[in-house]
């Protein structure tokens, strides 16, 4: 039987760079880890295509997601929805592949839930003032939204240490090295308690 793929998710603020790091690992020729796509409420940003950023939904659609348990997790964030469909995660797992979610920390508490064995990463910023730079300079939020997600940080920020990592995302280069050491390190750690059982059953 092929071996479970490992579940990677992958926290942090609005505007810490979750996408900005997660689109430089994924163009490594040798990474090997499947991309979640999310489904949510919230309109579309200029440039983003339904199917690749997000799933885009009306608040019913997603509604009927919920009531009909297509979500791992689901949760809303300064107003709208945003959710994991379980099918894919599930299939792909079970091909024996790696799957990457970038959610926010409600999300995230639910998927420990249903996967304790997955590798929790938070993505932290240098500091509340570069975030805020940051977020401000993407410029695809009203002042107002900028507000709330700013808020809402601060409270993300408060649960790094529920997490089983905290990367800095000082540069982003370094950022997405650091957070390929630690997937190496823990298929390493899989791959040698997998040997100690194996042995052990060998011996009995
Ligand atoms: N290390 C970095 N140094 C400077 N700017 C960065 C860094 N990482 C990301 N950025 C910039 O910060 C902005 C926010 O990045 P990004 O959209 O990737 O954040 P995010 O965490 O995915 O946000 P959200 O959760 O709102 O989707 C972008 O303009 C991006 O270019
Ligand atoms: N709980 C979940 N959070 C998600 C999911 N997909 C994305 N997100 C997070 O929402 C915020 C806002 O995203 P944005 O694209 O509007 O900037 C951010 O922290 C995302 O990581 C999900 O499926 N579940």
């Amino acid at each position: 039987m092929k071996e479970r793929g490992l579940l990677i998710v992958l926290s942090g603020p609005s505007g810490v760079g979750k996408g900005t790091v997660r689109k430089a690992l994924f163009s490594q020729p040798d990474i090997q880890l499947q991309y979640s796509i999310s489904v949510t409420t919230r309109k579309p940003r200029e440039g983003e295509v339904d199917g690749v950023d997000y799933f885009f939904k009306t608040r019913e659609q997603f509604e009927q997601m919920i009531r009909e348990n297509e979500l791992l997790e689901w949760a809303e964030y300064v107003g709208n929805y945003y959710g994991t469909p379980i099918a894919y995660v599930e299939k792909t797992l079970q091909e024996g592949k790696d799957v990457f979610l970038e959610i926010e920390v409600q999300g995230a508490m639910q998927v420990r839930k249903v996967f304790p064995e997955a590798l929790f990463i938070f993505l932290a910023p240098p500091s509340l003032s570069e975030l805020r730079k940051r977020i401000e300079m993407r410029g695809t939020e009203s002042e107002e939204l900028i507000r709330d997600r700013l808020k809402a940080a601060k409270e993300e920020l408060e649960m790094m240490d529920a997490y089983d990592y905290v990367v800095e995302n000082d540069q982003v280069e370094l950022a997405c090295e650091r957070i390929r050491a630690i997937v190496m390190a823990e298929h390493c750690r899989r791959e040698r308690v997998a040997q100690r059982y194996k042995k052990m059953l060998e011996v009995e």
